[in-house]
């Protein structure tokens, strides 16, 4: 692809996704610039994936055709306000934030100007992402269609509407932490009973991993996998019912309203 990609933050989002493109080779490295105001995360990326780096956020903005602000929601106001004057005329500006609106956005830019409202999440590293993405009223369908090609190099995408941006924290963007809980809660089960530490943690991932593998690639509904893995008075239906006592589906759904309440929350306190 032939367009310079910039990174506004360099941490955790802004490594994974530079790693996730670097690894597909849909962009080459010398079209990707990251900021940052210190220098060890623009050392990793620098030497690791061979990308231009810098502590100035408005040469980034002055490379970019394509610009990702990759810093924590309660600095996108800042950041919008140091570059809204150096960013390329048609440049698309990429947000990855929890809780900030396109509109929010759009009020700090004070013109109007290409926005992509996405939200990612870390696997991006290892090209597993899952990406929900919006674009405004400017960004034409080709223009998406390029954002969306981006995401897909390192994982998978779907459009979803804005309305609804503020939920996906909740199931893809913040879930790989309750994904990474519940291998662990496998692991120290294990350990419990007598399996050693590193094969009890390949035995759980590589678990989850299938099964997610089985509903993406069977089709099948997750409630039919489950009870194919249910033999009737076997051991399976011992655990489902423990885990039916305890309230594990209802408890699951509860952390995902406090995460979309809190989405909702920064949403109107960014505004
Ligand atoms: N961590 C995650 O799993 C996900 C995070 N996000 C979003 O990604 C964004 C970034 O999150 P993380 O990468 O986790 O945070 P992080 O704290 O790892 O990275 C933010 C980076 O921004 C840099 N920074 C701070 N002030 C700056 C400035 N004035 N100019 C340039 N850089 C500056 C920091 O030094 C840091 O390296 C957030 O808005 C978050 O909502 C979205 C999806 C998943
Ligand atoms: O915890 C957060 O706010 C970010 C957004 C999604 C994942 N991490």
């Amino acid at each position: 692809m032939d367009k310079n990609i910039g990174f506004i933050g360099c941490g955790n989002m802004a490594k994974a996704i530079i790693g996730g493109i670097v690894n597909s080779k849909l962009v080459s490295p010398e079209n990707i610039m990251a900021s940052n105001p210190s220098n060890k995360s623009l050392d990793f990326v620098r030497d690791k994936y061979e990308v231009r780096t810098t502590n100035n956020n408005l040469e980034v903005a002055d490379f970019s055709d394509i610009l990702f602000l990759a810093v924590k929601p309660n600095k996108y106001k800042e950041i919008i306000c140091q570059i809204k004057n150096s960013v390329k005329k048609d440049v698309i500006i990429v947000s990855i934030a929890a809780g900030i609106t396109i509109e929010t956005m759009e009020s700090y830019f004070e013109r109007d100007i290409k926005i992509v409202r996405t939200m990612p999440n870390t696997p991006a590293l290892v090209g597993e992402a899952m990406s929900a993405i919006c674009g405004n009223y400017i960004v034409s369908s080709e223009e998406l269609a390029t954002i969306v090609k981006i995401f897909e190099s390192f994982g998978k995408t779907e459009i979803i509407e804005e309305r609804l941006m503020d939920a996906i924290p909740s199931i893809s963007g913040s879930s790989p932490a309750y994904v990474y809980m519940f291998i662990e809660a496998l692991a120290d089960g294990g350990v419990l009973r007598g399996i050693p530490r590193e094969k009890a943690y390949k035995l759980a991932a590589q678990a989850v991993l299938g099964a997610a593998k089985m509903v993406l690639e069977t089709g099948k509904h997750p409630g039919e996998l489950k009870d194919s893995v249910c033999s009737p008075g076997g051991t399976t239906i011992e655990a489902i019912y423990t885990l039916e006592k305890n309230n594990f589906r209802g408890t699951i759904i509860s952390a995902m309203e406090s995460c979309t309440e809190k989405a909702i929350k920064m949403s109107n306190s960014n505004k």
